[in-house]
């Protein structure tokens, strides 16, 4: 496992260059995503209307891409804005919502995989599938089988072949273990609550926040680290304060450590990979 220069973590927020980050999400939790990426500095575009794209490319940070709520005009959209982003060379996150579960999702995500996307993420299921490992997941959860032990090894090992073919990229697989792989480089986090798993969208504003930080250009090793790190321990936070409170409770809560964590700059001592 990789050691994780954690040291450099508490001086990245806030942001100094306010970064303008395009997001192609879904309407479920696009206002949650738009208030995640300002609260930590940056700011959202959320344009979903492929007329407006290669004008926004060219004053746009970075791209966040998010397969969601699947219709036609939001493939076409994803498409487009991908290919765009390979030929401009814009940082790129995907997150590969509900990947395989349909046909339609398995081939947009291929297609989006072949862009070369500087972040490449997924719940674990999603990406067991995107590595060719079985999965039981049906929708856009993940399943509990897999976040046993053997299951995290199982898909570290498969990431890392994959990885190998694909060495400019991270892999990123979120669960109650967090996996990021880059070539052969793999650090696994254990930091977060469950409570976080009980209401949609938090996946959406991981990635969301890894746009942020590679607009502002940091690399997509740091980006993955930092936003799985951050997030995680606003989400700890978060559960000391509100337990018991009802997870509509939590989830405030929670969305409000994101914006006042960093100014607690110890928050990093509580960083927790794993061997
Ligand atoms: N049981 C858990 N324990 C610790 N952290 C968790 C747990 N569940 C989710 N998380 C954290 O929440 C974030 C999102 O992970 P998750 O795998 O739930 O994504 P997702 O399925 O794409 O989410 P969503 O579909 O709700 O947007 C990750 O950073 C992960 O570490
Ligand atoms: C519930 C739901 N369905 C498609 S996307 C989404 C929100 C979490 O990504
Ligand atoms: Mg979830």
């Amino acid at each position: 496992m990789e050691k994780i220069d954690i040291k450099t973590f508490d001086s990245i927020l806030p942001l100094k260059n306010s970064p303008l980050i395009h997001c192609i999400t879904n309407d479920i939790t696009i206002e949650t995503v738009a208030n995640s990426i300002l609260y930590i500095g940056g700011k959202p575009i959320m344009s979903g209307d492929s007329r407006e794209f290669r004008s926004l490319f060219q004053t746009t940070d970075a791209l966040f891409l998010n397969m969601g709520r699947m219709s036609e005009t939001h493939e076409k959209n994803l498409k487009l804005a991908s290919q765009l982003a390979y030929q401009t060379k814009k940082p790129t996150v995907v997150d590969m919502v509900g990947y395989g579960i349909t046909q339609q999702r398995l081939d947009l995500g291929n297609e989006i995989i072949s862009t070369h996307p500087a972040i490449i993420k997924g719940n674990s299921s999603e990406m067991r599938r995107i590595v060719g490992l079985p999965t039981s997941a049906r929708g856009i959860d993940r399943s509990e089988q897999d976040n046993q032990d053997n299951t995290v090894f199982e898909l570290i090992h498969a990431l890392k072949m994959v990885a190998k073919q694909q060495p400019e990229t991270v892999f990123v697989a979120t669960g109650p273990i967090d996996i990021v792989v880059k070539g052969n480089q793999c650090v696994k986090l254990n930091n977060g609550v469950s409570l976080l798993d009980r209401f949609v969208g938090t996946g959406d504003i991981v990635g969301a926040l890894m746009a942020t930080l590679l607009g502002a250009g940091y690399d997509a090793w740091t980006s993955s680290l930092f936003s799985l790190s951050y997030l995680n321990i606003a989400g700890e936070q978060a559960f000391s304060k509100a337990k018991g409170h009802g997870i509509e409770n939590f989830r405030q809560t929670f969305l409000n450590e994101l914006s006042v964590l960093s100014s607690h700059k110890d928050w990093v001592n509580d960083i927790r990979p794993v061997s």
